[in-house]
């Protein structure tokens, strides 16, 4: 039997001064792939509710990225009962697939598509089911032939840090084959 859980309510909306990433020109087309994936595809279900939301970013922020607009991402991510792992509380795989999917839309969102080469996640606090969070992600420069590192972090509202993560994204080209696909 899943265990009662509190719903959202609003707590999903953007935080102050940040808005829905398809307000954002190229978020749009973000917030459209957003809709269809395992994390945030699934925005009134019981497992996990994602929703993005993007800001501008002045030129000397820490993490400027080479977008024309930079623009920081961020997500608000509810845990429900079908995200259980402990009881009573998330699965750490469903921290990591916000952290990944957050670290990775900021690094399409600041560069291009990419995809996860390298993932790492610290998990500091055990997240109790009904809670929503804010995730935070910062996106560093391109480099080498097309890659980028990024770092997410998952913090309550009284500012606990429930998880941090850091991956290696490298961004797509036509040498991937990533676009289209399925059975
Ligand atoms: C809604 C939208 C969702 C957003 C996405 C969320 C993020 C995801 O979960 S993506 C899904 C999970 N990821 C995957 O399935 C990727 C599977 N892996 C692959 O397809 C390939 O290994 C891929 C594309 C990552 C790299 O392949 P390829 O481009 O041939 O790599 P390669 O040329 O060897 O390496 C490119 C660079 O990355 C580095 N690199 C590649 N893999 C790694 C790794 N695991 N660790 C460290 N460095 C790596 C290489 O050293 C190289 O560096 P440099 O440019 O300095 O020489």
């Amino acid at each position: 039997m899943e265990a009662e859980v509190r719903e959202p309510g609003d707590a999903l909306a953007a935080p102050a001064g940040w808005r829905p990433l398809a307000t954002h020109p190229v978020g749009a087309i973000i917030a459209h792939y957003a809709e269809r994936s395992f994390v945030a595809g699934d925005p009134t279900g019981q497992g996990i509710r994602v929703r993005y939301a993007w800001r501008a970013m002045s030129p000397d922020e820490a993490c400027v990225v080479t977008a024309a607009e930079p623009a920081a991402l961020a997500a608000r991510a509810w845990f429900g009962a079908r995200a259980e792992g402990p009881p009573g509380h998330a699965h750490g795989g469903s921290m990591a697939a916000v952290l990944d999917e957050a670290m990775g839309l900021a690094v399409w969102l600041a560069h291009r598509a990419a995809v996860a080469a390298h993932l790492e996640t610290d998990f500091r606090r055990p997240i109790p089911l009904g809670t929503t969070v804010t995730a935070e992600t910062t996106v560093g420069p391109a480099e080498g032939t097309g890659k980028a590192r990024a770092t997410a972090r998952l913090v309550g509202d009284d500012g606990t840090v429930f998880a941090e993560g850091s991956a290696l994204f490298v961004l797509l080209g036509p040498r991937h084959t990533f676009a289209g696909g399925g059975a």
